[in-house]
């Protein structure tokens, strides 16, 4: 018997059979089921992945292990290749994965092609209906997700949207943080999907208002991030040791794990990539245009933007965001050279 996690208890808007959720692990999964997501009702939806970059991917990984009947595409076939030799299907488009799955997730780069995915040609528009719903956990601002969301609920399917908080490791670890708004029938159905990906989620009403406080989020980590390279390079400059801030730094009140983890690298001029300089800085643009459209002023912000743009300009695009470090060297070092 197939079985839906989208059970009698969910709106009428749904059109999926009423069903007993029940465990169902229908593909060969070789690999280990975490107890964590073992605890977790498995919910046995068709559920789809678009976008199986360095989050989409271990995000689709952990829905695998807990039994979760998954399809994924990716623009980059190749990337598909590891979840399906643990068991997941593929189809060749958005569109298709959409129209054999019960709801479909997208994570995607940027504004422009969380739209081309969702309702480009053969994006996934064309495979929604009645009874389906689109989850898109890509960062991007609200305009963008009110006009998918707009194309998704106009074919009848339920729309939310749930940009994340937490990083390569947090997504590997199922620890991600969801900051969703839209449909709260949509939200309520796939909530077990989320808790395994994830360790909290928060509902935030209209569309637009996830995406907002996603923006925010970032917008406030851009900034401490080249607030902490300006520090480390001060230390060094005074000739104080940086990794001795690094640990002066974890014990007081500014303390923050991406100092902790990232400092270490950073203090060796190595930037393994979890999240790419080229998307911190595509969140803070996103987020200063967010405070224009209020009219409050972010010269913090401003400034720190400016410093990802240095940093894009010099190639570090694909390097981690904590890369925006070497922007600074390049500045001290032009005006050393004056
Ligand atoms: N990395 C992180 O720490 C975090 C990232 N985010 C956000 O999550 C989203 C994904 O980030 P992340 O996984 O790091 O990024 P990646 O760059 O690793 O992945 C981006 C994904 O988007 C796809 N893509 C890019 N352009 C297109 C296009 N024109 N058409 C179709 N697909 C496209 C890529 O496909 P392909 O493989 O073919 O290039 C890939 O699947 C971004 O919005 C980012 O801001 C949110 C929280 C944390
Ligand atoms: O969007 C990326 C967020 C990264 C993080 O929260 O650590």
């Amino acid at each position: 018997m197939r079985c839906s996690m989208f059970c009698s208890h969910i709106s009428p808007h749904l059109n999926l059979s009423p069903m007993i959720i029940m465990k169902r692990f229908s593909a060969p999964i070789s690999s280990y089921v975490s107890p964590r997501a073992q605890a977790i009702a498995e919910p046995a939806a068709r559920v789809g992945f678009l976008g199986i970059g360095i989050m989409g991917s271990p995000m689709a990984h952990n829905l695998l292990k807990a039994g979760v009947d998954l399809t994924v595409w990716n623009r980059t076939k190749t990337k598909c290749d590891p979840l399906i030799s643990l068991g997941a299907k593929y189809k060749p488009s958005p569109e298709e994965v959409a129209a054999s799955c019960d709801v479909t997730f997208a994570m995607l780069a940027d504004p422009q092609s969380a739209v081309d995915v969702a309702f480009g040609k053969h994006g996934a528009a064309n495979g929604m209906g009645p009874g389906k719903g689109y989850v898109d956990v890509s960062t991007v601002d609200g305009d963008t997700s009110k006009l998918i969301s707009g194309h998704i609920k106009s074919t009848g399917a339920l729309f939310l949207e749930a940009p994340v908080s937490g990083s390569k490791k947090p997504a590997e670890d199922g620890q991600l943080i969801f900051l969703t708004a839209g449909d709260k029938t949509l939200y309520e159905t796939v909530g077990s999907l989320l808790d395994i990906m994830g360790k909290s989620k928060f509902y935030l009403g209209d569309v637009g208002n996830g995406a907002a406080m996603k923006l925010v989020v970032n917008m406030i980590m851009g900034s401490m991030m080249a607030s902490f390279s300006e520090g480390l390079l001060l230390c060094e400059k005074v000739g104080l040791d940086p990794d001795v801030l690094v640990k002066v730094v974890s014990q007081g009140a500014i303390n923050a794990p991406m100092y902790s983890t990232k400092g270490p690298s950073m203090i060796q001029s190595l930037y393994p990539t979890a999240f790419p300089l080229k998307h911190q800085q595509k969140d803070l643009r996103l987020a200063l245009e967010l405070a224009e459209s209020v009219s409050q002023s972010t010269p913090i912000a401003a400034a720190a933007n400016e410093l990802y743009k240095v940093a894009k300009s010099h190639g570090l695009s694909d390097q981690d965001f904590s890369a925006v470090i070497e922007a600074l060297k390049s500045k001290i070092q032009h005006s050393e050279n004056k």
